[in-house]
């Protein structure tokens, strides 16, 4: 079977304004009537569909990531790139991200960059044409000659229930269990020799957990976006509940980060769920002694992990009481966990007086209100412990004595000096 032939089992979506509806078509064999939304992806000019290739996950997700900046660096003015995924309606795992290349530029310039993609390999393009009635032909003009005489139509498809951003979360985006987060640093030690320190340090603290009894006093963790007040909030709480704080990810893995951050979100995803882990050890191991304080921690990384994951409107998470949203079986299990919320204007007040240097995501986070709403929302839809929202726009005392109210109704804790 051609290559292209095995793309028609699969229905394509292409989110040409992350606001509105994405526009769903399949391939087939028989030609469709005519339809508006087809005609206004498609325009006048020339388009190209392009998906990375790659022989595993580890592979397929750094090549995709190269794509992406390949295009976006060689794209010459009148050409667009659209963010494309083909799936199987409603299969968990059948998610394939690429793009589209729309060229409406004079000289067909679209065409030069496709031509040199095809000739390095290792990329998968079609070709889009407007037939003679109207229609929208795909064809694989790097196919076997019979084949290229091959045509496809392009025909509207509905949209699927779930969406299909959501497809491919388990085990790519977010990891359940640590064996699984662990695996995808394995199968990236070749390429990321910084995977190996970090497998090592889990292992390490893995040993060391065995050894340690169950946690006696609380577990507390403040979570929230950048700026939220989190690092004032964790401070101030260590001393005035003589707690011990600690951080997710790590202080043993903060040299580690920048070099994760740069990689795809398999990767990166699961450098941070391995985080994690590290501070559940110096979790069980502190509290055995003294009340903990977390800077962040599971709902974290979960929360950006599927907004980003998700594409498009907050509508488009996955539903309310998913299995996305419960807590890994074999991670230790905070007493209370407290989102920090913030109005989005006090949040961009407190980030311009802070004035420091912002990680790609923040800055997105700034320009981008659809995630930052999408991160909230996945953050409140984290069951098993599911967070306490904390109105943290008043002043930092105001904001303390809100929370040490909530702590000491829960666990009658004592105020050193009290
Ligand atoms: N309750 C508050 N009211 C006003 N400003 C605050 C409050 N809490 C923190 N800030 C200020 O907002 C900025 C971000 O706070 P920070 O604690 O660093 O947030 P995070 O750790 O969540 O990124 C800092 O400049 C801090 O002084
Ligand atoms: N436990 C954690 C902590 C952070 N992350 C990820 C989620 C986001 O991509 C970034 C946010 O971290 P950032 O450095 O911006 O946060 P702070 O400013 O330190 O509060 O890190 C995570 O996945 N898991």
């Amino acid at each position: 079977m051609s290559r292209l032939a095995q793309w028609c089992s699969r229905v394509f979506m292409v989110e040409i304004n992350q606001k509105t509806e994405p526009i769903y078509f399949a391939l087939s064999s028989t030609p469709s009537a005519r339809n508006k939304e087809l005609e206004a992806l498609f325009g006048s000019g020339k388009l190209f569909s392009v998906h990375a290739l790659g022989d595993d996950r580890v592979q397929s997700a750094r090549s995709h990531a190269h794509l992406k900046s390949a295009l976006t660096e060689d794209l010459p003015p009148g050409c667009q790139l659209l963010d494309t995924a083909s799936f199987l309606p409603d299969v968990k795992n059948s998610l394939v991200r690429g793009f589209f290349l729309r060229d409406n530029s004079v000289l067909s310039s679209a065409e030069r960059v496709v031509t040199h993609l095809r000739q390095k390999g290792s990329v998968c393009v079609f070709t889009y044409t407007r037939g003679q009635n109207g229609d929208y032909l795909c064809s694989d003009e790097a196919d076997e000659p019979a084949e290229r005489e091959r045509r496809y139509y392009v025909t509207p498809a509905p949209a699927p229930l779930r969406h299909p951003s959501t497809l491919n979360i388990i085990n790519s985006d977010v990891f359940y269990q640590m064996k699984d987060a662990y695996k995808v640093l394995q199968e990236c030690s070749d390429v990321i020799p910084e995977s190996k320190a970090v497998l090592e340090l889990v292992e390490a603290q893995q040993l060391e957990l065995n050894s340690i009894h169950d946690e006696r006093f609380p577990v507390i963790v403040i979570e929230g976006l950048d700026a939220t007040g989190k690092t004032t909030l964790t401070c101030s709480l260590q001393k005035a509940l003589g707690a011990v704080l600690l951080k997710s990810p790590p202080q043993c893995l903060a040299h580690l980060r920048p070099r994760f951050d740069s990689e795809p979100p398999l990767i990166r995803r699961a450098f941070y769920a391995l985080g994690n882990y590290i501070t559940a050890a110096q979790i069980a191991r502190e509290s055995s002694h003294a009340p903990v304080i977390a800077d962040r921690y599971w709902h974290s990384t979960a929360a950006y992990a599927i907004a980003t994951a998700v594409s498009g409107r907050e509508e488009n998470l996955p539903a309310v009481g998913s299995e996305i949203y419960e807590w890994p079986h074999d991670l230790l299990r905070p007493s209370m966990v407290l989102l920090l919320s913030v109005s989005p204007e006090e949040r961009l007040r407190r980030l311009s007086h802070r004035g420091l240097d912002k990680t790609e995501e923040e800055s997105q986070l700034e320009i981008n209100h659809l995630f930052r709403r999408k991160v909230d929302e996945a953050y409140k839809r984290i069951q098993n412990p599911a967070c306490i929202v904390v109105d943290a726009n008043p002043s930092p005392d105001h904001v303390l004595q809100q929370v040490l109210g909530l702590i000491r109704n829960k666990y009658n804790l004592q105020t050193p000096g009290h």
